[in-house]
C-alpha cells in the first residue's frame, strides 16, 4: 500500500495548553482513516493542522511525498485535500447548486478577462463546472433538490452538501470532522454507504465521528488521540479490545 498522507511528530500549542503532542500517523491511499478519542483531545486540531488552518510549532505533514505544512489553506485544498466542518458552513442564502459551484472554482483557470469577455475557454469551463456539481450532488442524492435553498435542507442533506462541495474540489484526501453530527439512525445508515462508495471511488478519507457504529462500519483504521497525544492505532477490531482505549475512551462512554 502507498502512504498518501504522513503526520510527522506534530506539534500544536495554544498559550500553555499542548492541543496536540508529537503525533506521527500515516494514512495510506484509498483506506478510511478514524481519528477518535474523548472530547477536547486534539483531533479537530490534527485536522486544522493538515488542512492549514493552523500551523504546527513542531512536526511537519508530508503529502504525496511533499511536505504541506505552511502552505495557505487554498494551496492545500488545490494540492488534492478537501474537508468539511464540524459545525456545517454553508452559503446559507445561496442555492445547493451555488453551494457545489463553489467547490468546483478552485479549480477554474479562467481569470478576470475570462470572466469580462465570456472567452470559449471560460464557457467551456463553466460547462464542466456544472456538470461535475451536479454529478457530485446526484453522488451524494441531492440531485433533486439542486435549486432549493441550501437553508431549506434538513440537517443531515446540508452535511452532505457539504460533502459535495467539498467533492467538487476534486479532491485526493477527503477530511470530515463529525459528519454524522446531527444526523438521525437513518441518515447515518446513509452516510455509511456513502463514505464506502466514496473509498470505492478511490478517495483516501479521513473522519473524526463520535458515532462508534459508523467509526467501526467505516473505517479500516483507527487513530486514537487522548489529551493531545496518540495512545493507539490499528483496525477497528484491534481498537475495539485494547486495554489502554477502553480505559480512555470506549470505557467511559460504555459507562455511560
Ligand atoms: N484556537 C484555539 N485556541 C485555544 N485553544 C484551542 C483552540 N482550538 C482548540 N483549542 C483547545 O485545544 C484542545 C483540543 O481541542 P480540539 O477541538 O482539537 O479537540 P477535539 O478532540 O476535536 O474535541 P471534540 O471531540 O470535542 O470536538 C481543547 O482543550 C481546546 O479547548
Amino acid at each position: 500500500m502507498t502512504t498518501l498522507l504522513s503526520l510527522e511528530k506534530l506539534t500544536k500549542k495554544f498559550g500553555g495548553l499542548t492541543a496536540v503532542n508529537q503525533v506521527s500517523f500515516d494514512v495510506e491511499q484509498g483506506t478510511v482513516l478514524g481519528l477518535i478519542g474523548p472530547n477536547g483531545a486534539g483531533k479537530t486540531t490534527v485536522f486544522n493542522l493538515i488542512t492549514g488552518n493552523y500551523q504546527p510549532n513542531e512536526g511537519k505533514v508530508i503529502f504525496d511525498g511533499k511536505i504541506i505544512n505552511g502552505l495557505l489553506t487554498h494551496k492545500i485544498v488545490a494540492l488534492g485535500i478537501a474537508r468539511t466542518f464540524q459545525t456545517i458552513r454553508l452559503f446559507q442564502n445561496l442555492s445547493v447548486l451555488e453551494n457545489v459551484l463553489a467547490g468546483c472554482h478552485c479549480r477554474m483557470k479562467s481569470g478576470i478577462f475570462g470572466g469580462m469577455f465570456q472567452t470559449p475557454a471560460q464557457k467551456k469551463e463553466e460547462r464542466e463546472a456544472l456538470e461535475l456539481a451536479l454529478s457530485e450532488l446526484e453522488f451524494v442524492g441531492l440531485r433533486k433538490d439542486a435549486e432549493q435553498l441550501a437553508s431549506n435542507l434538513s440537517y443531515g442533506n446540508q452535511r452532505l452538501l457539504e460533502i459535495a462541495r467539498a467533492l467538487a474540489t476534486k479532491p485526493r484526501v477527503l477530511i470530515l470532522d463529525e459528519p454524522a453530527g446531527g444526523m438521525n439512525e437513518q441518515e447515518t445508515d446513509s452516510l455509511i454507504k456513502l463514505i464506502q462508495k466514496m473509498s470505492e471511488r478511490g478517495l483516501t478519507i479521513l473522519l473524526i465521528e463520535h458515532d462508534m457504529g459508523l467509526v467501526m462500519e467505516a473505517c479500516h483504521k483507527l487513530v486514537v488521540i487522548e489529551y493531545g497525544s496518540k495512545i493507539a492505532q490499528g483496525t477497528p477490531e484491534e481498537i475495539k479490545v485494547n486495554p489502554r482505549v477502553i480505559e480512555a475512551y470506549l470505557g467511559t462512554d460504555e459507562d455511560e
